[in-house]
């Protein structure tokens, strides 16, 4: 199985700003954990980060072109506001889950509305970097047949 990991604007800041609403492991900290659990679950895991919408948007098309199995997609900010990454996902069919590390829903009201979740097959948001790990296991236990 190919999972793609991708996460948009600002999370390259992650662990170094706002520990106390995003938590202090940092981007690569999260990459390292899921590349362990990646190996021993027999999946190629691959990871992309942008500030860039347009490349997020190219990412998520690649994806879909080359045979992905899923993509764990941290949209960031443009989780409010992005009708093209919204139309970007409902124009493929690999499977996107989308992660946020804070409880988006507990947030300011500009936060707890996503434009993307209607397009996703699902979404964990609260459950800090753990999100990120969440998300493999759901995608390892569809790959096993439980209708997630
Ligand atoms: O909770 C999440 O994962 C968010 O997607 C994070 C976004 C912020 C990404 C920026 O993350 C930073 C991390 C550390 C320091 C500065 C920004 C925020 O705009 C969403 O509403 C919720």
């Amino acid at each position: 199985m190919r999972l793609l990991v991708l996460n948009g604007p600002n999370l390259n800041r992650l662990g170094k700003r706002e520990p106390g609403i995003y938590g202090a492991e940092t981007l690569s900290d999260v990459e390292d954990h899921l590349h362990a659990i990646a190996k021993e679950e027999l999946v190629d895991i691959s990871f992309y980060q942008s500030n860039v919408e347009g490349a997020l948007i190219d990412k998520i098309h690649e994806a879909d072109d080359t045979g992905c199995d899923g993509i764990i997609f941290n949209p960031g900010a443009y989780t409010h506001t992005s009708v093209a990454l919204r139309d970007a996902i409902a124009s493929v069919d690999v499977p996107v889950i989308e992660v946020h590390i804070s409880n988006i829903h507990s947030r300011e009201p500009f936060r707890q509305t996503s434009m993307l979740a209607p397009v996703c097959i699902g979404q964990l948001s609260g459950f800090g970097t753990g999100g990120y790990e969440l998300a493999l296991r759901a995608f390892l236990l569809r790959r096993k047949g439980v209708k997630l």
